[in-house]
């Protein structure tokens, strides 16, 4: 991997709180997704939060349909929404209804306080902000499993029982749709911002939302951990 898949602005983000994203990235409940051993009790714990993750993120997503200036950004934010609530949670309802937990019993789970903190953070973050504030804090969890897709396509156990997790993460799709979001941030980020947007004075307080989405990812694999 080149780094650049995701785009000019994402690796920039990226790299200015490069700890805090491997912390994201290469987290215990990571690693125990790639060799099998991460116990099914905190799997389920974090696939339910995460139905519920998903539900409120999509309302932040959908905030991007708003705050587009132009058809791109509409269609790439509609498609994402589109994304998750079709197909990504196809994933958690199917493996869900597997261990006999239904759907209504998903959409009505209490949620823990890292999913609230993370998912109205980043509706926060659009509400207050613009269309590039938004971006920058939806990004890490696009990006970050997209990244963790492709690390655990290559390295995980054959025999591992997250196979289907990380293919969702790692299958043409996710990763197709990826790489149209990250062309479709840099074009935001230039239309707004100029050619080299890290020089405006915009940046830091893009890269202050990034990192501390990124913060709340690892937070969130953290609160899967409490069940194991
Ligand atoms: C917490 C979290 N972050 C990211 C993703 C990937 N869309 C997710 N499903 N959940």
């Amino acid at each position: 991997m080149s780094g650049l898949e995701h785009g000019r602005t994402v690796a920039l983000l990226r790299d200015g709180c490069a700890d805090d994203w491997r912390s994201y990235t290469h987290h215990p409940f990571v690693d125990g997704l790639r060799d099998g051993t991460l116990p099914r009790a905190a799997f389920l714990h974090y696939l339910i939060q995460d139905y519920v993750f998903l539900v409120h993120f999509s309302r932040a997503w959908s905030l991007g349909v708003v705050k587009a200036e132009t058809l791109e950004e509409m269609k790439v934010c509609a498609g994402s929404v589109n994304g998750f609530v079709n197909h990504e949670m196809a994933l958690h309802i199917e493996t869900c209804a597997a261990e006999g937990i239904d759907e209504v019993t998903l959409f009505n789970a209490v949620e823990e306080f890292e999913n609230i903190a993370y998912t109205r953070y980043v509706m926060d973050a659009g509400l207050q902000g613009d269309f590039l504030d938004l971006l920058a804090s939806l990004a890490p969890c696009c990006f970050g499993y997209a990244e963790i897709g492709t690390r655990l396509g290559v390295e995980a156990a054959p025999d591992t029982p997250y196979r289907a997790w990380i293919d969702t993460y790692n299958g043409s799709e996710y990763q197709t749709a990826m790489t149209r979001l990250g062309q479709m941030i840099d074009g935001a980020m230039t239309r707004r911002l100029g050619p080299a947007p890290e020089t405006s004075p915009r940046w830091s307080q893009l890269q202050k939302r990034f990192t501390t989405a990124t913060q709340l990812e690892a937070a969130f694999w953290g609160m899967g951990l409490r069940k194991a």
